[in-house]
């Protein structure tokens, strides 16, 4: 089985970007010194970067193809929260060079796959060696022209919404197959019903206080009322993150009109809350990356 340290750099990357789509609007992808891409006259450009860390992210067993998918799929959920469509990726691998050829065919295989799946060119990126495999996405996606959704717009009394359900998405390996919520984003952009918006990655615990405090307001939730996947306590629905679901407000007046309008019938649509002028009870928080953080490899074994 042959390593990266038995291959040259050129071949390598050759051989990888071969299984890349360019995407629509490319005029020129992978292989120069810059991509050269062309937006659709008057839009806006949404851009966005997330890394996956082995050990951090995912498992050195996990199947490359569904790393690659979830490298992409993490940055698409990000897309989806502002109500963007995404255009075009870059994408960074480093690599211990130890590791088989193998594993990084596969994954751009699964990668190709995915952005073809998702009308995603991936036009260029670039590869290292380093101690830890890691992937970095950064993605560029385009907003029809003022339609879009940030964490900032949400009012004191505007009730608060989840997609889908919340919880054990490690132990289920969701946070590597889920699907991001790009239609439901774009729809709600488009239809203006969120004023505020964001995915939920490291947990509701952490992502509702950050969009309560970037629109000014507290929260208040009815925890029997968080969906949950089967199994799950609702302090995992809090706290376990990498739900990949989306969480927006909406203004009491257009509750009813949302839920009779909503066209996503396999995607639940669940209210939990509301934003409130101050917060009376805190929720746990959920993941993250520093704070009495363990180290990953004791954690993953
Ligand atoms: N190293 C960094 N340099 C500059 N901006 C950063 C950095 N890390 C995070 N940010 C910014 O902080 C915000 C929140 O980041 P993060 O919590 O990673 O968002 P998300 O959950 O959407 O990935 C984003 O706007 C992001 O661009
Ligand atoms: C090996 C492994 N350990 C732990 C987790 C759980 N986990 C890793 S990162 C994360 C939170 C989301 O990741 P982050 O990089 O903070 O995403 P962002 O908020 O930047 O989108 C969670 C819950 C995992 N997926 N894999
Ligand atoms: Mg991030």
């Amino acid at each position: 089985m042959k390593r990266l340290d038995q291959v040259r750099e050129d071949d390598l990357v050759r051989e990888l970007i071969r299984h890349l789509p360019a995407g629509a609007g490319t005029l020129l992808g992978a292989g120069d010194d810059c991509a050269i891409l062309k937006p659709k006259l008057g839009s806006y450009l949404v851009y966005k970067t997330d890394c996956i860390v082995e050990g951090v992210h995912y498992l050195a067993e996990d199947r490359p193809a569904l790393v690659a998918r979830k490298a992409l799929c993490r940055n698409l959920s990000d897309i989806a929260a502002m109500g963007g469509v995404p255009r075009w990726a870059l994408v960074t691998i480093l690599s211990p060079p130890e590791k088989p050829v193998r594993y990084w065919t596969a994954f751009y295989r699964g990668l190709g796959k995915t952005a073809q799946r998702f009308g995603l060119g991936i036009v260029g990126g670039e590869v290292s060696r380093s101690r830890q495999a890691a992937i970095s996405v950064a993605l560029i996606g385009e907003l029809p022209e003022n339609r879009y959704v940030t964490r900032m717009g949400g009012r004191a009394g505007d009730r608060i919404f989840v997609t889908g359900k919340l919880g054990g998405s490690f132990a289920s390996r969701r946070h590597l197959t889920f699907t991001p919520r790009l239609k439901e984003g774009q729809w709600l952009a488009e239809q203006r019903f969120a004023t505020a918006m964001m995915d939920i990655s490291d947990g509701l615990g952490s992502d509702l206080p950050r969009l309560a405090r970037l629109s000014r307001c507290g929260y208040s939730i009815m925890p029997e009322s968080l969906p949950r996947h089967r199994g799950c306590t609702i302090e995992q629905a809090i706290r376990d993150g990498e739900d990949y679901e989306l969480l927006f407000t909406v203004p009491p007046r257009r509750v009813a009109e949302l839920r009779e309008k909503w066209p996503f019938t396999k995607t639940p649509l669940t209210e939990i809350g509301a934003l409130t002028r101050s917060t009376a009870s805190k929720i746990p928080a959920g993941f993250d990356h520093f704070f009495h953080c363990q180290p990953a490899e004791k954690k993953a074994s």
